[in-house]
């Protein structure tokens, strides 16, 4: 067992690994006097605040035909992007030119992915090989998980960021102010595997699953780093990656009486490298391009990509990190199962050097481990200000 995962996090937050700031033009509005359907699903209090056990059987429940006010979330109409806009469609990068193309066309790709970084954060990536099979049995198993009865659930119900093994639904409700309309599975895949012994066949699927997604990522960082005029193996060695942190994590979002009320997971950026993610049939996700949220439409089969705060301070903000959000919808079910790949734990990113030197810059960040830096992002603190910024000199 990794040591790394036994050290305890912040102890009063069971926040997902993500950054759950918010956009400072989202507002919220919460009134917490009257909500039955909430109180009535509650688990045992702690005595400080109640659990809701998840938002799966909240949303199950007959009587749910409006957002509970723990809930209510409100989107600013005027930051809506047109979705049918051509302009608002995430870059594609063609895997298969990267790794068997011609020099010519390898050149090419590289050049694509750079511009990709430097102008969206987030791409299509397709062509990579993975079957489409596969990516639909894991959101097939993650459904599964799931589907268990809530007893069953309960004993991966832990609150510490780094237990290999954790589900729940709305992060720490003290810390975030609203309630998320979406449950998680969160399961380390690397450095070491962690099977989860049900629902049956989960941990088959997702070893395969974590193996294959890991290759693709593998392969982008070596893109990431030769864009940038490095070698391929630069950012890899730099950040560890052999030992670095792999989590599977699936996201529940039932249908929503009232989408436009609720949020499934409110504006964050990724904290690790580069993020790979699928989807069932259903869309949701949203990206913030030129101060609009944009709804990101991939190829079936294509994995979304995105870069996470490492990339941005490893390439002194060349790079950014974009902030994106999930919505939902009152149709059916969302599953979407991101893995975000980062370095070791105990390792400091810090800008390039020779970036650095290139471009005749002054460092813009301090370094912190990978691990601090999850738990600076699950802290209150990160909610004063993105946490980037509590790094930036
Ligand atoms: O469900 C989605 O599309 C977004 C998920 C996400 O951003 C995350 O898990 O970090
Ligand atoms: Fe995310």
């Amino acid at each position: 067992m990794n040591h790394y995962l036994h050290k305890p996090s912040i102890p009063s937050s069971n926040t997902s690994f993500k950054h759950l700031s918010f956009s400072k033009h989202t507002s919220f509005l919460i009134s917490l006097p009257m909500a039955p359907a909430v109180t009535s699903l509650t688990e045992a209090s702690n005595g400080h605040e109640t659990e809701v056990a998840s938002i799966k059987r909240l949303a199950g429940s007959a009587a749910l035909s409006s957002v509970p006010s723990e809930y209510t979330y409100t989107k600013n109409p005027n930051e809506q992007g047109d979705a049918n806009d051509p302009e608002h469609s995430i870059p594609t990068i063609d895997f298969a030119l990267l790794t068997s193309g011609s020099p010519d066309q390898r050149a090419k790709v590289i050049e694509e992915l750079g511009r990709a970084c430097e102008e969206w954060g987030f791409f299509q990536v397709t062509n990579h090989g993975v079957p489409e099979r596969l990516m639909k049995s894991m959101i097939n198993a993650c459904h599964r998980f799931f589907d268990l009865p809530e007893e069953e659930k309960k004993e991966f119900q832990t609150k510490n960021l780094l237990d290999p093994i954790r589900c729940g639904t709305s992060a720490n409700v003290a810390i975030e102010k609203v309630r998320l309309w979406r449950d998680f599975l969160k399961v380390i895949a690397h450095p070491e595997f962690n099977s989860l012994y049900k629902p049956a066949g989960y941990s088959e699927v997702s070893l395969e699953y974590s193996k294959r997604t890991r290759e693709v990522a593998t392969e982008i960082l070596k893109g990431i780093s030769e864009s940038l005029g490095l070698e391929a193996d630069y950012i890899a060695k730099a950040m560890n990656w052999d030992r670095g942190l792999q989590i599977l994590a699936a996201n529940y979002y039932p249908a929503c009486p009232q989408p436009d009320k609720a949020i499934g997971i409110p504006p964050h950026t990724d904290h690790g490298l580069v993020t790979l993610l699928i989807q069932n049939e259903m869309g949701g996700l949203e990206v913030k391009h030129k101060d609009q949220w944009v709804l990101v439409n991939a190829a079936p089969g294509a994995f979304i990509v995105n870069i996470g705060d490492q990339i941005q301070i490893l390439t002194n903000d060349k790079y950014k990190s974009i902030w994106h959000r999930a919505v939902v919808n009152n149709k059916a079910t969302r599953i979407s199962i991101a893995v975000p790949h980062g370095p070791s734990l105990d390792t400091p990113a810090l800008p390039i050097p020779e970036l650095l030197e290139r471009e005749g810059q002054a460092p813009k960040y301090i370094g912190m481990t990978y691990e601090k830096f999850m738990e600076l992002q699950a802290s209150p603190a990160a909610l004063t200000k993105p946490c980037l910024e509590h790094l930036r000199i």
